[in-house]
């Protein structure tokens, strides 16, 4: 499912009228899919209200309102903030009234069982002005059922900026895609359930959602013939005195998601704790400067990752600058992420901060960060020629050529120390077992979403524990292989 920015849609319509689909036809298929996507949610017994605004957004509530009215349910449609001001929605209302159908008066008086917000789409300018907001707050007293069209009045279309008397959906029904919003902090929680009507557009944008269809049309299967050295020899640089377990995490994670051999350079008491966990490692105890001296060219390593419980220190600036010489796919975590440039190589570079490393990366604060996760992001994918991995709620996930993709999986579960590192071996591992790079990283972030997913199903959220998903992945990875 694709993401439109609302200078996308401003474009889509254009070419559409270009090449012969008029925005009034437009509407119509609007108003037509909404119909049939609301009505499973309605009953006929039901005091329903449209609440449509002056733009094209109120347009979808007029011609909406029509399918409503001729299935027989009880709707008042009315103008808070005056008729329309569009051609388009003007000559749906000529229309919807030419049908006898009444536009009604704003009575406070009278009760709502369902409210249909058809005031602002995709043209909203934040703040909202005062005219609306007596409006919203009287109908924040309904206690109704909140529908809204498009995205939810107060909410911005491309960022996660909220107006504070923004409207809270309980449903919302997007049209043609996604809006970035959609998945952006704080908007992303005013949407309610959300679903995506079409409206006949040819799809086309470079951001969309990341399926279980996609994971299991790009999901490898292993040759019959296959041995280890076709899945990797990875070289994990993690661990430390203090945070032995992380190296344990991504290295079992790695091990568990399909990599053929595994080095975990390390000190000799985080080795003591890996060993027992991932008997399958071996391991190196080289200081950094040693590591860049010498190891790489003898061991013949394909693909790295560093980062996992250690800390930024010069020396480790060193090493990953080294390591970002060695054309190999490499997984930058934790303490390696840092301000730098990187090389235009061929081979992926995969960055994986949080947004407060994301934060730190771009000196802005974490809430400018959660409202504009997709175009920062992407930006900084596209200028760094990296694969950048925003994690947190719908992982962002861009890439270096613009494109990028929304994760859906995962819940509040993943929110404990140990989440991080093992989607660090998760990725190290995937990016050795599928040529395509982006179904290689998608798929590591997918899954390790649906592990999680897979957890609060049977168990309590507060209970998961990141050495859970070695356990877990066993029967994930099954239910993707097809037979
Ligand atoms: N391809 C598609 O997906 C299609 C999408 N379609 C639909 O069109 C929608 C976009 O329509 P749009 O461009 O007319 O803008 P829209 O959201 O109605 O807002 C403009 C109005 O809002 C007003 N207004 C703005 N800010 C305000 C504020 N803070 N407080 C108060 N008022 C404010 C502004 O007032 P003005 O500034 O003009 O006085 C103007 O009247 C889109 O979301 C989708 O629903 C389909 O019908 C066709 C194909
Ligand atoms: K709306």
């Amino acid at each position: 499912m694709y993401i439109y920015t609302s200078e996308q849609i401003k474009a889509a319509d254009q070419l559409a009228e270009k090449r012969g689909m008029s925005t009034f036809s437009l509407m119509e298929n609007a108003g037509c899919g909404l119909y049939h996507a609301i009505c499973p949610y309605l009953s006929t017994n039901q005091k329903l209200l449209i609440a449509s605004g002056k733009g094209n957004n109120g347009g979808d509530g007029i011609v909406l309102a029509r399918y409503l009215k001729m299935a027989g349910f009880e709707v008042d449609l009315i103008f808070p903030l005056g008729e329309p001001k569009t051609g388009v929605a003007k000559q749906h209302l000529h229309y919807y009234e030419q049908c006898g159908f009444p536009v009604e008066e704003w009575n406070p008086n009278q009760t709502y069982d369902v409210i249909v917000d058809a005031l602002l789409g995709v043209g909203a300018i934040l703040p909202l002005q005062e005219s609306l907001v007596e409006w919203i707050k009287w109908m924040k007293s309904m206690k109704a059922t909140i529908i809204s069209i498009d995205v939810p009045t107060g909410i911005s279309s491309n960022s996660g900026v909220v107006d504070q008397n923004a409207i809270k959906a309980d449903y919302t029904f997007s049209l043609h895609g996604y809006k970035p919003s959609r998945f952006l902090f704080p908007s992303s929680h005013f949407y309610g359930q959300v679903e995506v009507v079409d409206i006949g557009l040819p799809q086309k944008s470079n951001w969309r959602v990341w399926t279980e269809k996609d994971v299991q049309k790009s999901w490898v299967k292993r040759e019959t013939n296959a041995h280890k050295g076709l899945f990797g020899t990875g070289l994990l640089i993690a661990g430390s005195h203090e945070m032995p377990g992380s190296a344990a995490l991504a290295a079992s994670s790695a091990m568990r998601f399909g990599i053929g051999k595994l080095t975990v350079n390390t000190t000799q008491h985080a080795s003591a704790i890996i060993g027992p966990i991932v008997p399958e490692v071996t391991f190196l105890y080289h200081t950094y400067e040693e590591l860049v001296r010498s190891e790489w060219k003898n061991r013949r390593f394909t693909c790295a990752a560093i980062g996992p419980g250690l800390d930024p220190t010069d020396d480790l600036e060193k090493l990953v600058t080294y390591l970002l010489k060695q054309n190999v796919p490499l997984i930058l975590d934790a303490g390696a992420i840092q301000s730098r440039s990187y090389p235009r190589g061929e081979k992926p570079i995969i960055l994986t901060p949080h947004p407060g490393e994301f934060s730190r990366l771009l000196q802005l604060s974490t809430k400018e960060i959660q409202e504009n996760r997709i175009e920062l992001a992407s930006e900084y994918a596209v200028t760094h020629h990296v694969i950048l991995i925003l994690k947190g709620e719908y992982t962002v996930i861009a890439f270096p050529d613009g494109t990028g993709y929304i994760n859906t999986t995962g819940n509040a579960s993943l929110a404990k120390g140990g989440s991080g590192d093992a989607l660090t071996g998760m990725l190290l591992a995937s990016i050795e077992g599928n040529d395509c790079v982006k179904a290689a990283v998608l798929n590591a972030v997918y899954i390790h979403g649906v592990c999680s997913d897979e957890w609060v199903r049977k168990y309590s959220e507060h209970t998961f524990v990141s050495s859970d998903f070695s356990s877990l992945l066993p029967m994930i990875c099954k239910s993707f292989e097809k037979e």
